[in-house]
């Protein structure tokens, strides 16, 4: 057995997923202990990238490693072992809360300059912006992204289905998106013969050019230049507020703000300065100098006005009654407390929160808490309609059956910050003129009209990518024996140049006997769906945007949660990164624990990938022992689904430690029982009579400390060892597996 530099790097990141760890770890480790793979934490939680970003403000013992930068080397890196769990893509207002926690705790960290003049404070909101949105995803996903639900799961999801919200016929639920003036109809593609560069410019109606970025793009790269405007823009918000008016149905908008981290907050601030116009019209110099930034949400308003005299103060809060009260029904994030879907940019997020109303039948919450039909806004049309063909779907066919309905894995283009996902520095909030793109001669290579306020952005895909992307559809296919298809859409600029490369690159594989097609997103998904409900699986080949949307849309159809998804990104450099799941990090579930100390996370996500990271460890390094720690991993996991031990929503129920505790056991039992290797089944017999013996004990010992509030201090950088009390609260465990540790 070789036992050199076999090392799994588990990330730390933020909220439910970050308590999770800290319980199924030491269970992880006394397994991984026996095989020679040492598990090391790296922390890349929203806290940790902040301090590491201003190493010169803190004392020696404050500073810490900039783990996320460790992992983007690690990414290159062809024994890279990575296991990347859900973290938290901060919006302005996370990012100043936990900017806020830090200073709390003694942390001489900078306030975020919101409004930054001088070059200081342009400095900080420099290093800070990097911190912003999915500033970890991007730089961690050195591959392309295989996504599907594993047979135990699936078969889990049949014997113990989730439940779904009924669909009537007459549901008045419905996608609402731009029919003109957004990035699809504006959406211009190139595909780079040679390598070269390119200058984006802006050219004012005088003829005077700014350069606003220079590219330097490889051979084979296809660019892509987009504008919404923000007229249009306007109008079409507007519009649908009238039209939810008159028809008495809810009002809700789903936008990405949090990846489309520059231009989704802007298109997230004219729904809130549209919804509140008079509240913007009346305030609007106040609102000015109190540095009220809308692209924040209705709580940016909230916030700034807090400062001001009490009479003053009830003007405006008045106003914005009077705004919600001739304004249609808008969808609430939480009715009790009052919190509205405009009210910070990153509490609706598009990929969990259509899925979540389709799954509920077509219903999100009203300010009464009771379920309503709603007009889901999405502005940009590109991806929208899929949403809206759904709906159809279901309307007709009425709610999916979990105990029935097929698979739909998923291929996507992601590596190398593909698409949309790469766009944020190429993105501008425009005067009028001309953006254009040009070669280094001069030479236009696409260009729009713009006018004051449009948003207009670049988006690159690089070419060896594509070619992975595309070997790793073919696997899939193959592997599985699948129909897969590539949802690229023929009206589409971008989605033709990337026509012509799946054409072309299909053709260095072996593709006899696939069923391998190419369709446009509307036919792709109504020809998936048509598969699903008579239980037939369809592979999706999508780009990045449609990766993001899908893997939620299907998975919280067929599982109830995408956190359940097998995720696995092989990086083009041939290391591995196993993601966790496919959904976030359930900001809810931690105010549980604040509450009542249960935490209904289900760390399934994190068993799967553990297992496929363990079995690449025994491939590439020759280790059978790290072999065998997987596929007894993958027997328990089996096991655990097949008995429901997976984490209950129910305070006093099992939850996600009691769930940790039943996979140490099974997991135990089944090395225990293998006969490959004698010497490490007799280990973990001692292990398995142990844990068996004590069961009623530890999990009673589990659930003794639920139903209060949880002594744990600290949301964005909690104190380590008052989250180690609370989860990990039976001593019989942690001295049973401290034994067992090899
Ligand atoms: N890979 C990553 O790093 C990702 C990070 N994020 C980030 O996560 C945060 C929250 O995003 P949001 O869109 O609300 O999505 P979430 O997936 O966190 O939440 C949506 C819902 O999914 C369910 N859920 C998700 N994971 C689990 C789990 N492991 N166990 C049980 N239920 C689960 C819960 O639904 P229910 O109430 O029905 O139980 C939850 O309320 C944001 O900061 C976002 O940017 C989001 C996606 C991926
Ligand atoms: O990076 C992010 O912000 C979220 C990513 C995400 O939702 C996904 O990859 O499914
Ligand atoms: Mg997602």
């Amino acid at each position: 057995m070789t036992t050199t530099n076999q090392t799994i790097y588990y990330t730390l990141t933020d909220e439910a997923p970050s308590l999770a760890t800290c319980s199924l770890l030491p269970i992880v480790r006394t397994f991984t202990s026996a095989a020679g793979i040492d598990v090391k934490i790296t922390d890349i939680s929203l806290a940790s990238r902040v301090l590491s970003t201003f190493p010169e403000k803190l004392t020696e013992e404050q500073r810490v490693e900039d783990g996320l930068k460790f992992l983007g080397a690690l990414t290159q890196d062809p024994d890279a072992n990575i296991i990347k769990l859900p973290n938290i893509s901060a919006s302005i207002p996370q990012l100043k809360a936990c900017i806020a926690e830090l200073q709390a705790q003694g942390y001489d960290i900078p306030n975020f300059p919101e409004d930054a003049q001088t070059d200081e404070e342009k400095e900080i909101l420099a290093r800070y912006s990097k911190i912003l949105g999915s500033a970890v995803n991007p730089v961690l996903r050195e591959g392309n992204s295989d996504r599907r639900a594993p047979g135990a799961v699936k078969a889990f999801a049949r014997k113990f289905p989730h439940s779904m919200g009924k669909w009537s016929k007459a549901s008045r639920t419905h996608a609402d998106y731009m029919t003109d003036g957004d990035f699809f109809s504006s959406e211009q593609s190139i595909t780079m013969e040679d390598a070269g560069d390119v200058r984006i410019e802006f050219v004012d109606p005088a003829g005077n050019v700014e350069v606003k970025k220079e590219l330097s793009l490889e051979k084979g790269e296809i660019l892509d230049g987009m504008r919404m405007s923000c007229k249009a823009l306007r109008e079409f918000f507007e519009e649908t507020m009238n039209d939810a008016k008159e028809t008495g149905v809810m009002w809700s908008l789903h936008v990405k703000a949090t990846m489309m981290k520059v231009s989704h907050p802007i298109v997230f601030g004219h729904a809130v300065t549209v919804f509140y116009k008079e509240v913007f019209d009346k305030h609007g110099e106040l609102f000015k100098e109190l540095g009220v930034n809308p692209n924040n949400g209705i709580s940016s308003v909230y916030d700034k006005i807090a400062s001001l005299p009490r009479s003053q103060r009830e003007i405006i809060e008045e106003d914005i009654h009077e705004c919600l009260a001739h304004r249609p029904e808008m969808a609430m994030v939480d009715s009790v407390k009052g919190i509205t879907n405009l009210h910070v940019p990153s509490d609706v997020i598009v990929d969990a929160s259509m899925p979540a109303m389709i799954r509920n039948g077509g219903k999100m919450w009203g300010p009464d808490g009771k379920p309503k039909d709603t007009k889901a806004v999405m502005p940009e049309s590109t991806y929208a309609r899929i949403y809206q063909d759904m709906i159809n779907f279901c309307k007709t066919n009425g709610a999916f059956d979990p105990t029935t309905m097929g698979s739909v894995p998923n291929v996507g283009l992601m590596a190398k910050k593909a698409e949309e996902y790469g766009s944020h520095d190429k993105t501008f909030e425009t005067d009028t003129g001309v953006m254009r793109v040009v070669t280094a001669d001069g030479t236009v290579l696409m260009q729009h009209d713009v006018e004051k306020g449009d948003i207009w952005r670049a988006c690159q895909t690089k070419d060896e990518p594509v070619r992975d992307w595309v070997k790793l559809a073919v696997n899939r296919a193959r592997l599985s024996n699948t129909p897969a298809i590539f949802w690229l859409d023929q009206e589409r600029a971008h989605d033709l140049e990337l026509t012509k490369k799946v054409k072309e690159y299909l053709k260095d594989y072996d593709t006899e006997g696939l069923d391998i097609s190419i369709k446009s997103y509307s036919q792709a998904i109504r020809f998936t769906m048509d598969r699903l409900i008579r239980g037939q699986d369809t592979i999706s080949v999508t780009g990045n945007v449609l990766r993001d949307y899908l893997t939620d849309l299907f998975p919280i159809m067929e599982l109830g949660t995408s956190a359940k998804m097998l995720s696995i990104v092989p990086m083009l450099k041939g290391g591995g990164m196993y993601e966790t799941g496919a959904g976030g990090s359930a900001p809810k579930h931690v105010q549980q624990v604040q509450e009542e100390n249960h935490l209904r996370w289900d760390s399934l996500g994190e068993f799967l990938a553990l297992a496929v990271s363990l079995e690449d460890m025994g491939m590439k390094h020759d280790n059978p022992r790290a072999a065998i720690l997987s596929k007894t991993l993958d027997a328990a996991t089996g096991k655990l689904l097949e008995n429901n031990k997976t984490p209950s929503r129910k305070t006093g129920e099992l939850d996600n430690r009691g769930s940790h505790f039943y996979l140490g056991l099974y997991w135990a039992q089944e090395v225990a029982n293998q006969t490959e290797d004698l010497e490490l089944a007799a280990h973990f017999k001692e292990l398995a009579e142990t844990l068996a013996n004590n069961e009623e004990k530890i999990i009673a010992e589990l659930a003794a400390c639920q139903g209060s509030p949880a002594p744990m201090t600290g949301y964005y950088h909690a104190d380590r060892e008052s989250v180690k009390k609370v989860m990990r609260p039976s001593n019989t465990l942690n001295t049973a597996l401290a034994k067992a540790v090899k």
